[in-house]
C-alpha cells in the first residue's frame, strides 16, 4: 500500500505559510477558525463558521491555499472550502456528530505528546509534538548551499564533545531547516536513547506557554523543558514581538547553557536580523554558532528531484524515473523554495502515476500550468522595482530609500502590492528586499493599495499596465 500524507498534515504546512504570509491578525481572525473536514464519499472540505469567513477566504487567501494544498498533498486531492451551513445541508445532520474532523489549527498543539518517534528506541526522549518521520539525514540531499549547515547537525546529533551553544540554523523559507532540526532529533534520539530530546516549533513554544500561564501550571511546562538534554526550537523569529514568550525563552535558553545541555533554533534570517526579537535573546543567538543554508542551487534542486522522485516511487510501489529535460524544466521554473520544487514534482507523480517516467516535457508542462501561472515567466522583486521606479520616475533606490514623502511612498506600496500579487514571496521576504522594512509595513501597503485602488482610477490603470508590463 501506498503511504498516504495525513491530510492534517498537509493542511498544517499550509497553515503555516499562511500564517506568516498573511500575517497573526489576519490568520488570527479567519483562518485559525476555520477546521479540515471529510465531507461526503470523502471529499476534503475546508469549513468556516460562518459565510462571511468563507468569502473573506475565498477572496483574500483561496488562491494561495490552494497552491499551498497542492504543492504538499502527494496525493493531488481536491480541497473545498464551505461555510459551515453549507457544509453540514449537503453531508446531512450525521456529519456534524460524525468523526469527520480531521484537524482545525487550533487544536494542532498537543503540549506534550511522545507519539512521534520512528522504530527506534525512545528512553527518555520527547518531542512535544510535530516530528515528521520523512525528516531525516538519509533523505536531506547535500550541496554546498547546506553542506556546513548539514555538518554541524550531523554533530550535534551525535552528541559530539566541544559542543557550541546554541547552534543557529538560518535560510529563508522552504530551503531545509525544519527537515535538518527534524534529522538532528531523530538521530540524536537514536543514537542516545537515554538522553531528553524536546523539538517544538516557536509557534507551538507559545500556544503552551500560553496555555501553562492560563491553567496555572508554567512550573511543569518549565519542568519540561529545562529538562531537555537537547532542545531544538524552530521558526524561533515567530516569537518576535511577544514579551512575555520571548523572556520565558530567554531564561529557558540561559538555565539550559549554564547547565551544559544543547539548544539549537532555527529562524528565517541570521540572529542579528531579526530586530523584533529583544536584545538580549538576540545576542544570545548571534553568540552561537550561526550557519546558513543558502538557495539551492541548480545542481542541487536536481539531486533533490531525483531523490524525492525515488521515495515518491517507492512509497507507490513503483520504480519511478522521469526524462532529463522534465526534471531540468522543474528544476528551472522552480526556484522559489524546495518546497514549490517538491509540490510540482508531487502534482506530476499524483496526476502521472506509474506513467511518470514517460511523460514528453509538453505533458508535464500541461499539468503543471496552472502551477506555473505566477512562474511562467518568473517575476522578481527586482524586476517589480525596477518597472515600477521607472513607471513613476524615480531610482530604484528610492524605493528601498527610508525616505517618506508622498511621491516616493505610494509607489513604494503600489511595488510592495505587486510583489504580493506576482510573486510567491512572503510579506517578510518582501519586506526584506524593500530596505529590511518589517512584514506589518508590508502588509499595511497591500491593504492600502487595496484601498486606494478602488476609489483612485488613476492607480489601477498605472497597476493593470504595471502587472501587464511584468508579466510580459
Ligand atoms: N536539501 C534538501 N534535501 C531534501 N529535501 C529538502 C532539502 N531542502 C529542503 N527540502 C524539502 O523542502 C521542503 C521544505 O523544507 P523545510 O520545511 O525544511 O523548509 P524550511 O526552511 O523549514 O521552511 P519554512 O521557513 O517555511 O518553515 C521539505 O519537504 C523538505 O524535505
Amino acid at each position: 500500500m501506498p503511504e498516504l500524507t495525513p491530510a492534517d498534515t498537509v493542511w498544517t504546512k499550509a497553515c503555516s505559510a499562511l500564517r506568516r504570509e498573511l500575517g497573526e491578525a489576519d490568520f488570527g481572525s479567519w483562518l485559525s477558525q476555520a477546521a479540515l473536514r471529510e465531507g461526503a464519499a470523502g471529499a476534503l472540505v475546508l469549513v468556516t463558521p460562518t459565510g462571511v469567513a468563507r468569502d473573506w477566504i475565498r477572496r483574500n487567501a483561496w488562491r494561495r491555499i490552494a497552491e499551498l494544498w497542492a504543492q504538499n498533498d502527494p496525493q493531488g486531492r481536491h480541497l473545498d472550502l464551505k461555510s459551515r451551513m453549507e457544509f453540514e445541508a449537503e453531508a446531512g445532520p450525521a456529519s456534524s456528530a460524525s468523526p469527520a474532523v480531521v484537524v482545525s489549527p487550533l487544536e494542532i498543539a498537543d503540549p506534550v505528546s511522545t507519539d512521534a518517534a520512528p522504530a527506534a528506541g525512545r528512553g527518555r526522549s520527547a518531542a512535544l509534538g510535530g516530528l515528521q518521520e520523512r525528516f531525516t539525514f538519509d533523505t536531506f540531499v547535500v550541496g554546498p548551499a547546506n553542506e556546513f549547515a548539514y555538518a554541524v547537525a550531523k554533530r550535534v546529533a551525535s552528541w559530539a564533545d566541544g559542543h557550541f551553544n546554541p547552534v543557529v540554523i538560518h535560510s529563508s523559507y522552504g530551503f531545509g531547516k525544519t527537515h535538518l532540526m527534524n534529522a538532528m532529533a531523530w538521530e540524536a534520539m537514536r543514537t542516545q536513547p537515554t538522553r531528553k530530546v524536546v523539538y517544538l516549533s516557536a509557534e507551538r513554544f507559545l500556544s503552551t506557554f500560553v496555555r501553562a500561564v492560563m491553567d496555572r501550571a508554567t512550573t511543569a511546562f518549565k519542568e519540561e523543558l529545562r529538562d531537555a538534554d537537547l532542545l531544538l526550537i524552530d521558526d524561533v523569529h515567530f516569537v518576535g514581538g511577544k514579551q512575555s514568550t520571548q523572556e520565558e525563552l530567554f531564561h529557558t535558553l540561559t538555565a539550559l547553557m549554564e547547565d551544559g545541555r544543547r539548544v539549537v533554533f532555527s529562524t528565517d534570517r541570521p540572529p542579528s536580523a531579526i530586530t523584533e526579537i529583544d536584545a538580549r535573546l538576540r545576542s544570545h543567538l548571534s553568540a552561537g554558532l550561526v550557519c546558513g543554508i543558502e538557495p539551492a542551487d541548480r545542481d542541487l534542486r536536481l539531486g533533490i528531484l531525483e531523490k524525492k522522485l525515488d521515495t515518491l516511487g517507492r512509497q507507490q510501489g513503483f520504480a519511478a524515473t522521469a526524462r532529463p529535460e522534465v526534471l531540468q524544466f522543474l528544476a528551472d521554473r522552480f526556484t522559489d523554495s524546495v518546497r514549490e520544487l517538491e509540490g510540482a514534482l508531487n502534482t506530476l507523480v499524483a496526476r502521472a502515476g506509474v506513467g511518470v517516467s514517460r511523460l514528453s516535457l509538453d505533458e508535464a508542462q500541461a499539468i503543471l500550468r496552472p502551477h506555473l501561472r505566477g512562474a511562467e515567466k518568473r517575476i522578481t522583486i527586482d524586476d517589480i522595482q525596477k518597472a515600477t521606479s521607472e513607471h513613476f520616475g524615480l531610482k530604484q533606490a528610492d524605493l528601498i530609500s527610508e525616505r517618506r514623502n508622498r511621491s516616493i511612498a505610494r509607489p513604494r506600496q503600489a511595488a510592495m502590492w505587486l510583489a504580493k500579487q506576482l510573486t510567491t514571496r512572503s510579506l517578510p521576504d518582501i519586506g526584506r528586499r524593500f530596505g529590511g522594512r518589517d512584514h506589518t509595513t508590508v502588509l499595511h501597503a497591500v491593504r492600502r493599495i487595496e484601498e486606494l485602488k478602488a476609489g483612485d482610477a488613476q492607480l489601477a490603470r498605472d497597476l493593470e499596465a504595471l502587472a501587464r508590463k511584468l508579466r510580459g
